[in-house]
C-alpha cells in the first residue's frame, strides 16, 4: 500500500504523519511482513523521514514522486537516481498522470526515468491509465497496454517480475469517483496478461499491480477482493492516517 502524498505536508508534518501512522500500526493485527506500507512524500520530506525511519527501525518504506533522467550534471530542479538511493528511498513513482499531464512526460521518458530507478537500486512504480474520453470510447484497455507496452520497453523478464505497475484512471484520480472494484480488475488482468505473454509466467506472478483511484478505507476491502490487484497507490486518503491506517488494514474492511 502505497500514499502519494503528492505536493502535501512538509518535511515536519511528514515526520508527525509517519509517525501517527507507524504508531496506527504498531499493533499485533498488522503483519508488515504481509501488507507493505509505503509512503511518497515531496523530495523535501525524504531527508526526515530517513532519519526518524532509520532512527526508530520502523517497518514503513519511503519513495519519491518523480526521478530525473540525467545522472549529474546542469539540470536545474531536477533530482538524480543516485540521490534517491543515498537517501534510502525504496521507490519511484514515475509517469503518474500529473507529470505525463503537467509536464507532457511521454512513454518514453517515463521508461528512462524508470529504467534508471532499477538502475540505481530502487523499485520504479510505474504509473499507467486512460482519460474520460478513452474509457467512454470504451478504448481503456488498449489505451493503458500501449502505455505499459512504451514504459516497460528493454526490461528483461526478471526485472519486470521485480517492478511494480499502478493503474489509475484518470477520471478517478482526486475526484471521488472510483472506478468499480470490476473496472479495476479488467485492466489489472489485462496488464497481467500482457506481461505474461511478453515475458512469461515469472514476470506475470512476481509483478505487483496496484489499483489507483479515489481509494478509501470504506472501498478499500471490495478492490483488494480483485485476483489481480495486489496493492492500491493512494492519493488523498493517505494524508489522513486513520484512513492510510484502515487501508493498509483492508484485510478488516468490509468488501463493498
Ligand atoms: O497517486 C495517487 C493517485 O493519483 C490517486 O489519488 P487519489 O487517491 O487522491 O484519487
Amino acid at each position: 500500500m502505497a500514499g502519494n502524498w503528492k505536493m502535501n505536508l512538509n518535511h515536519q508534518e511528514a515526520v508527525v504523519t509517519v509517525q501517527k501512522l507507524a504508531w496506527t500500526l504498531s499493533d499485533k493485527r498488522h503483519d508488515f511482513g504481509k501488507v507493505e506500507v509505503v509512503v511518497v512524500p515531496p523530495f523535501t520530506d525524504l531527508r526526515s523521514v530517513q532519519t526518524l525511519v532509520d532512527g526508530d527501525r520502523l517497518s514503513i518504506r519511503y519513495g519519491a514522486q518523480d526521478v530525473s533522467v540525467h545522472d549529474n550534471g546542469a539540470y536545474t530542479g531536477e533530482i538524480s537516481a543516485a540521490m534517491l538511493s543515498k537517501l534510502g528511498c525504496s521507490y519511484v513513482v514515475v509517469g503518474h498522470s500529473e507529470r505525463r499531464m503537467y509536464h507532457n512526460e511521454s512513454d518514453e521518458l517515463v521508461n528512462a526515468k524508470a529504467h534508471k530507478s532499477l538502475h540505481a537500486g530502487m523499485t520504479p512504480i510505474v504509473c499507467v491509465g486512460e482519460g474520460l474520453d478513452v474509457r467512454k470510447a470504451g478504448e481503456h484497455v488498449a489505451f493503458t497496454l500501449t502505455q505499459l507496452d512504451g514504459s516497460l520497453d528493454g526490461f528483461t523478464a526478471e526485472q519486470v517480475a521485480g517492478l511494480v505497475v499502478a493503474y489509475e484512471p484518470v477520471w478517478a484520480i482526486g475526484t471521488g469517483e472510483v472506478a468499480t472494484p470490476d473496472d479495476a480488475q479488467e485492466v489489472c488482468a489485462a496488464i497481467r496478461e500482457r506481461v505474461r505473454a511478453v515475458h512469461g509466467d515469472g514476470a506475470a506472478g512476481g509483478l505487483r499491480i496496484l489499483y489507483g483511484g479515489s481509494v478509501k478505507a470504506a472501498n478499500v476491502g471490495g478492490i483488494m477482493e480483485k485476483a489481480d490487484v495486489d496493492g492500491c497507490l493512494v492519493g488523498g486518503a493517505s494524508l489522513q492516517v486513520d484512513e492510510f491506517g484502515g487501508i493498509c488494514r483492508f484485510y478488516d474492511m468490509p468488501v463493498l
